[in-house]
């Protein structure tokens, strides 16, 4: 398989390639250059399949020409041996039509696990091959933090810089990060910053030659094709489960930098029959607003109780302008350079066409939430956490879709990574499950760093020159 930047100019790189590089070096997002496919029959003969299995058949095409079926099904074999729960990403049925997809069973408690722990054994495979080694610089608005982390910390040749916005994340998520000791990690809270900022920064890390040449940053963020392919898996796991290929499934997703619904929207384009993609944000709607009027403008972020959609800026986005808008690199590379700029731009007829078949989005504010919190529990005795709420807030308000469908809503987090928003809705305080341990009376090891660019870029080169030489 081989796989073409967003932005038209990067070398067409295969699977390793694109593994290690995360970020194409013209600035776009790597994808496949066609979706493979699977005919209904190939669909139907996956179905009871366990889930690390499932993950191997789906994943093969992508792989192709960088893994053997074998080494893939090792990689996943050992990757989902540690969720604790035998389906690794069982479904809770809510009522009639509504379901949950719970997908904080891994070592961290987020959807984030599924992908990274994979991950983690990829970056670690292809370095060895390649006798390389790894600085990954990455953003967080909390999960995806913690979940590389426990996904890279101790492993050879890598070194993992994650900076998450001080102050933003839950007490959970941040001692997730900074109580895990080792030496290849190293945390970085920036200061007066949104995740944005952070994002932005670690974008700008990969197209700055004096860092990428001699460090060879890597991506565990969403921007690196490896993590959308391994979150693709959940939802042909989920759709078959409920009735496909013979029945259509929708789903709603919470939204923030739109790598776990493109992750859908891949899926159905390798031909899981999927009624509908709910795109659900909180306030911060940039993503709600593009697809309902077609206006992909950034304000500022404001906090929520869903802090990890704390976002503007949605990487993935490009993505799906890409695919639906015709593929033509050199115009989307014009139409980002043009955002870039403004911090706004308009999505295109046929972008606007091309992503209305499949997705429709909805926004909900914080009384949704707390509404959807109770629902979920009062009507199901389901505690969910304030990023599931809001999708499904979006689920539930959702028309147009015949009552026989299933709809299921990606729970993203464990309630207890944000006890103090489940609190206030439920009166109930969830607790943190028996793995988790000691986490409250751990010691934490984090650096503040004010939120400019030359102060990030100069604290991962002081500490990455031991690890990285130059090359
Ligand atoms: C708990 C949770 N829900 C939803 C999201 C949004 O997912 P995505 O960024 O893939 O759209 C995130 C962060 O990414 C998250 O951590
Ligand atoms: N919500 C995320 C933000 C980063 O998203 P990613 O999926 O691109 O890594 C987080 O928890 O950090």
């Amino acid at each position: 398989m081989q796989y073409v930047s967003t932005r038209g100019t990067a070398p067409v790189l295969d699977f390793e390639g694109v593994t290690l590089a995360g970020l194409a070096s013209d600035g776009g997002l790597y994808l496949p250059q066609e979706w493979p496919r699977f005919s209904e029959s190939e669909i139907a003969a996956m179905a009871g399949l366990p889930y690390a299995e499932l993950a191997a058949r789906i994943m093969t095409p992508f792989v192709a020409g960088s893994l053997s079926p074998d080494e893939l099904q090792d990689l996943c074999d050992r990757a989902y041996g540690r969720f604790s729960h035998d389906a690794v990403t069982p479904l809770v049925q809510l009522d009639q039509q509504h379901w949950l997809l719970e997908l904080f069973h891994g070592p961290t408690l987020a959807f984030k696990d599924v992908a990274l722990q994979l991950l983690g054994r990829l970056f670690e495979t292809f370095l060895k091959r390649s006798d390389d080694h790894l600085t990954i610089v990455g953003a967080t608005s909390g999960d995806t933090g913690s979940a590389a982390i426990d996904a890279v910390a101790g492993r050879e040749r890598i070194d993992i810089f994650m900076l998450h916005p001080k102050g933003r994340v839950s007490d959970v998520q941040r001692r997730q990060m900074t109580t895990m000791r080792a030496p290849n990690v190293h945390n970085i809270a920036v200061e007066d910053a949104s995740f944005d900022d952070a994002q932005a920064m670690v974008k700008r890390m990969f197209r700055d030659p004096a860092m990428n040449t001699r460090f060879h940053i890597g991506a565990v963020n969403s921007i690196n094709w490896a993590r959308l392919m391994a979150q693709v898996v959940y939802y042909f796991a989920a759709a078959m489960q409920l009735g496909a290929p013979q029945r259509k499934v929708a789903f709603s997703v919470p939204t923030g930098n739109f790598g776990d619904v493109f992750a859908g929207y891949v899926a159905a384009k390798m031909g899981l029959p999927v009624e509908r993609l709910i795109v659900a944000t909180n306030v911060n709607d940039i993503l709600h607003r593009a697809l309902a009027n077609g206006d992909y403008s950034a304000g500022d972020v404001t906090p929520t109780a869903s802090p990890s959609m704390d976002i503007q800026v949605s990487s993935n986005f490009e993505r799906l302008l890409f695919d639906c808008g015709g593929r033509d690199g050199t115009a989307l590379a014009r139409q980002m350079d043009g955002f870039e700029l403004e911090r706004a731009m308009r999505l295109t007829d046929a972008q606007r066409t091309g992503a209305s078949g499949l997705l429709t989005s909805a926004r909900a504010d914080a009384d949704a939430m707390s509404g959807a919190m109770r629902w979920a529990h009062d009507r199901a005795g389901q505690v969910i956490d304030p990023h599931t709420a809001i999708g499904l807030h979006a689920a539930r308000a959702a028309e147009g879709i015949a009552p026989d469908i299933p709809v299921v809503t990606l729970a993203t987090a464990h309630p207890a990574k944000f006890r103090d928003a489940v609190e206030r809705a439920l009166g109930t305080r969830p607790s943190l499950p028996a793995r988790m341990g000691d986490l409250f009376g751990r010691e934490e090891f984090c650096t503040d760093l004010p939120g400019e660019y030359d102060a990030v870029a100069a604290f991962v080169a002081d500490r990455a020159t031991a690890a990285s030489p130059a090359t």
